[in-house]
């Protein structure tokens, strides 16, 4: 039998119909939520993730600003400019898009920021939060995993999740959400020896890995829910996840495609951090 699709981008897309009436119920009671974004270079695919940031922004009423700098731009040019952010009280939310230029220090970009406005959820605070169970704004990436699991009824407690790999963006903090929410959690990643038959025990199978259609059949326990993190381009242009979807098909009792899955889910949460932010700000 095949799979159950999740279906992120509908997910998605309701998911910002609710947070489109909390704002405007903010903005009622005269705060604003506001984001900015900064991309540095010109990689082609952060400039459409950074549009479509700002599009979404645009969407729910926010207050929105994209800076867009050279390649060059030092690194204490781009601390400065997040120092100036942190002070600016119009802005809720401060996300440097990654990847960044060689040149700039990623840790030292993300120390900068503000842990209040921290949306991305990378900051070591946010992360510390996280790890002990405090409130805090999530990643957005792995917080949509969870999102796409509890609305499709897949519930993590009491499951054995396993998350191949180890990433401070995706796989540690998609391990840890999954903890909290009471699942018995496994971490994989390159040396993990027997990989397929240890993703196989799993009743939710997260792969974050980067490696096109790394999961096959075999690696998947019939019923697991699959979690597809993956985007990766193809020589031929296309996209295609850490899955290969049309193997693990009849074999998955759910799925997310790529594209069209987890994806849609990040910009998303990131509207619900900036939310969250905007709210806290009023003490
Ligand atoms: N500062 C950050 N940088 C990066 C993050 C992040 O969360 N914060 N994540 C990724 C890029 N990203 C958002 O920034 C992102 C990636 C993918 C998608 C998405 O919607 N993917 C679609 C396919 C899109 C396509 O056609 O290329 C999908 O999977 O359906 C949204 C946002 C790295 N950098
Ligand atoms: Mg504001």
């Amino acid at each position: 039998m095949s799979a159950q699709l999740i279906e992120g981008k509908k997910i998605s897309d309701s998911i910002r119909e609710e947070i489109k009436l909390e704002a405007e119920r903010l903005k009622a009671e005269g705060t604003v939520p506001g984001l900015v974004v900064i991309l540095v270079g010109e990689d082609p695919a952060s400039q459409v993730y950074v549009r479509n940031k700002a599009k979404a922004c645009e969407q729910l009423g926010y207050y929105s600003e994209v800076v867009r700098l050279p390649a060059e731009t030092s690194q204490q040019e781009l601390l400065e400019l997040i120092g100036r952010y942190n002070r600016d009280d119009k802005v809720n939310g401060i996300l440097v898009q990654l990847p960044l230029p060689k040149h700039i220090e990623e840790k030292a970009v993300i120390d900068a920021i503000a842990v209040e406005k921290d949306v991305d959820g990378f900051h070591p605070e946010s992360v510390g939060n996280l790890m002990i169970g405090d409130d805090t704004l999530l990643p957005c990436t792995p917080a949509g995993v969870i999102e796409l699991l509890k609305r499709t009824g897949n519930d993590p407690a009491g499951k054995h999740a396993v998350v191949i790999g180890r990433s401070n963006i995706v796989g540690k903090p998609v391990a840890m959400l999954l903890l909290r929410e009471h699942a018995t959690v496994t971490i994989c990643h390159s040396r993990t020896p027997n990989l397929p038959e240890v993703a196989r025990q799993a009743d939710i199978l997260v792969a974050a890995v980067g490696v096109p259609k790394l999961v096959k059949k075999e690696w998947v326990k019939p019923g697991a829910v699959v979690i597809d993190v993956g985007v990766n381009r193809l020589p031929d242009g296309k996209l295609c996840g850490d899955v290969d979807f049309d193997d693990v098909l009849d074999t998955a009792g759910w799925i997310t495609p790529v594209p069209g899955g987890v994806g849609p889910m990040t910009i998303t949460m990131l509207m619900a951090n900036t939310l969250k932010a905007a709210r806290r700000s009023r003490g």
